[in-house]
């Protein structure tokens, strides 16, 4: 089966520093890749890369055989990125955030919170906290209330920076069984963890940033 998503040579410079270069890889649906490394070692800049936020200074990524910069909006038709910090709009209340990370993940033009989003509160367990501005909430909740995108958002390829970052260990479980769902249904995930992964999907792997040198 051709892969999802690859990638073809990538190389990144910044500050003079190069953290990756001549990287080559392909994650297919079903698939979950973990980039590891260093503090600093380029995680987060290749996954903005493979998402199509910033662009290498050599290389191409491709997603279904298509490169990302003459097809990037099929690609973000079907990609799901959520950053290292909880993208939540600290004024909303968490069913208003929800309510409106619906809208723009599914295209869906219902502003009112509909059952579904009263369900995926439900399912990350803030219910109760529903009418709270998110500025009132802690960091886990906050992640919680971010991670509600990935039991509503229709994406094939999830690109999640640190998503584990401030989860308690339900919170933690809740994630692993919610990748895993979306692996079995043929979805692919690349994400980033300091932490080795506490479960083991079926189809695995990692791929390690290491310091490169000054450019
Ligand atoms: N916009 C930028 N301009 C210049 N340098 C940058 C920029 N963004 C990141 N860097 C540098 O690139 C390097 C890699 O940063 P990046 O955030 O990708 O690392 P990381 O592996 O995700 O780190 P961490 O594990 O700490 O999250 C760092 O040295 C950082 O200072």
């Amino acid at each position: 089966m051709p892969p999802l998503l690859h990638a073809e040579q990538l190389t990144s410079i910044r500050a003079e520093r190069c953290l990756f270069a001549g990287l080559s890889f392909a994650v297919s649906g079903g698939e979950l890749l973990q980039v590891v490394g260093q503090n600093g070692s380029g995680k987060s800049t290749l996954l903005g890369i493979l998402a199509g936020l910033a662009s290498p200074d050599e290389g191409q990524v491709y997603y279904q055989q298509q490169a990302l910069t003459t097809h990037r909006e099929a690609f973000y038709q079907d990609l799901l990125f959520l950053g290292h910090k909880a993208a939540v709009k600290a004024s909303l209340s968490a069913l208003e955030n929800v309510a409106l990370q619906r809208q723009l993940d599914c295209g869906d033009s219902q502003p009112a919170p509909t059952e579904q989003d009263w369900d995926n509160l439900a399912q990350l367990d803030l219910l109760g906290l529903e009418e709270l501005p998110a500025a009132q909430l802690s960091a886990g909740q906050q992640r919680r209330i971010a991670l509600c995108r990935l039991w509503s958002s229709p994406a094939k390829v999830w690109i999640l920076d640190e998503p584990f970052t401030a989860l308690d260990q339900a919170g933690i479980e809740l994630l692993h069984q919610r990748i895993d769902q979306h692996l079995a249904a043929g979805g692919c995930v690349v994400l980033t963890s300091h932490q080795p992964l506490l479960w083991q999907p079926q189809n695995y792997r990692t791929l390690t940033l290491q310091a490169q040198g000054v450019a």
